[in-house]
């Protein structure tokens, strides 16, 4: 071997040697990963995460992808004369924009994302909250200023059946969900924030990471005054920084909160502008990102102390 071969070759070898506790670590486990709108935009981005999800799959992860699609939505809406607007960092949602908000989850980026993983191989099927009962919802009313305020037909998530994303899993492919839900008390169909959505069937599959991709480096500590992240914080120290928070963050703090708290074992908010982030973050020992970790037990515990003296 010349000696430039033997120079590069070190190197690559040692990414792949680095990958391998997190191969082991990570087998046959579930990763849900939520695509924002905002990360959705290039398109050798959308190529990157492609790949990434379709490499998780062959290393015997099992991936579930929850798409957003916000500026995608708020483009169509205008085309049709309909104006966006938001009310506690969620989409008023009328009859006729949640034809739209439909159209283009379901029929545009969840399609689009689906053929990007398919250029891999038959592995992706798309699906939305309503298919075979996977997310129920309920009309949602969110309080503002004492009242509780109708956004239309944005829905809050009641149920999560697991059953469809399971039996796809379990067939070798990759789910692609939609974040739309259908009530069971009025048949009608809901607009479900995406993170909020991903975080629901994070907690349900009982997965072992969420991943929350967006277009910022993770949770900075003083936004928008300085772009310090916060690289680990525990469900309690977030709990107690969710009032502060600003409204594009909050329904994805809420999430990993929520995900947690359902036994996720972590959940991360990464920039989903580097390319193959998720591969970084998943398989190298620099994470990037905020992570959220469950609270340590309580050393006071004795139950739980006796109980790790058991195992
Ligand atoms: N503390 C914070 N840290 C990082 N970003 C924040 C924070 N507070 C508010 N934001 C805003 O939240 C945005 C991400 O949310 P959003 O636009 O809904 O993304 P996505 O389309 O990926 O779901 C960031 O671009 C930023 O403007
Ligand atoms: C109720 C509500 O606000 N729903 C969101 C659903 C899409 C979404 O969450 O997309 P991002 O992840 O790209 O923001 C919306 O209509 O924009």
């Amino acid at each position: 071997m010349s000696t430039t071969r033997k120079h590069t070759a070190l190197p690559k070898a040692q990414i792949l040697i680095e990958a391998l506790p997190w191969l082991t670590r990570h087998q046959g486990k579930t990763v849900v990963i939520k695509f924002g709108g905002n990360a959705m935009i290039d398109e050798d981005l959308k190529a990157a995460f492609a790949q990434d999800v379709v490499f998780l799959h062959h290393a015997g992860l099992k991936p579930v992808v929850v798409h957003g699609g916000g500026p995608q939505i708020s483009k169509a809406l205008d085309r049709h004369g309909i104006v966006s607007e938001f009310k506690a960092g969620l989409r008023v949602t009328t009859e006729d924009a949640m034809d739209v908000v439909r159209m283009v989850l379901a029929g545009q980026v969840q399609r689009e994302l689906v053929g990007l993983l398919n250029e891999h191989g038959p592995l992706a099927i798309g699906l939305t909250g309503e298919d075979a009962h996977t997310i129920t919802a309920t009309k949602h009313k969110p309080e503002i200023g004492g009242e509780l305020i109708d956004i239309g037909r944005v829905g809050e998530i009641t149920e999560i059946d697991t059953g469809a994303i399971e039996a796809l899993l379990a067939d070798g492919r990759i789910p692609v969900v939609s974040s739309i839900a259908r009530s069971q008390d009025d048949g009608h169909v809901y607009n479900v924030n995406a993170d909020t959505a991903a975080a629901a069937l994070a907690a349900a599959l009982g997965a072992e990471t969420l991943m929350v991709l967006t277009d910022v480096e993770g949770l900075y500590e003083d936004w928008p005054n300085s772009d310090e992240v916060i690289s680990r914080l525990t469900a309690k120290e977030l709990e107690k920084l969710l009032p502060e928070l600003a409204s594009g963050m909050v329904p994805k703090m809420e999430g990993c909160l929520h995900a947690v708290r359902g036994g996720v074992t972590t959940a991360r908010v990464i920039d989903g502008r580097v390319p193959h982030s998720i591969l970084l973050e998943i398989f190298t020992d620099e994470g990037i990102g905020t992570m959220v970790v469950p609270d340590a037990p309580e050393a006071t515990d004795v139950s739980a102390i006796d109980a790790q003296g058991e195992s």
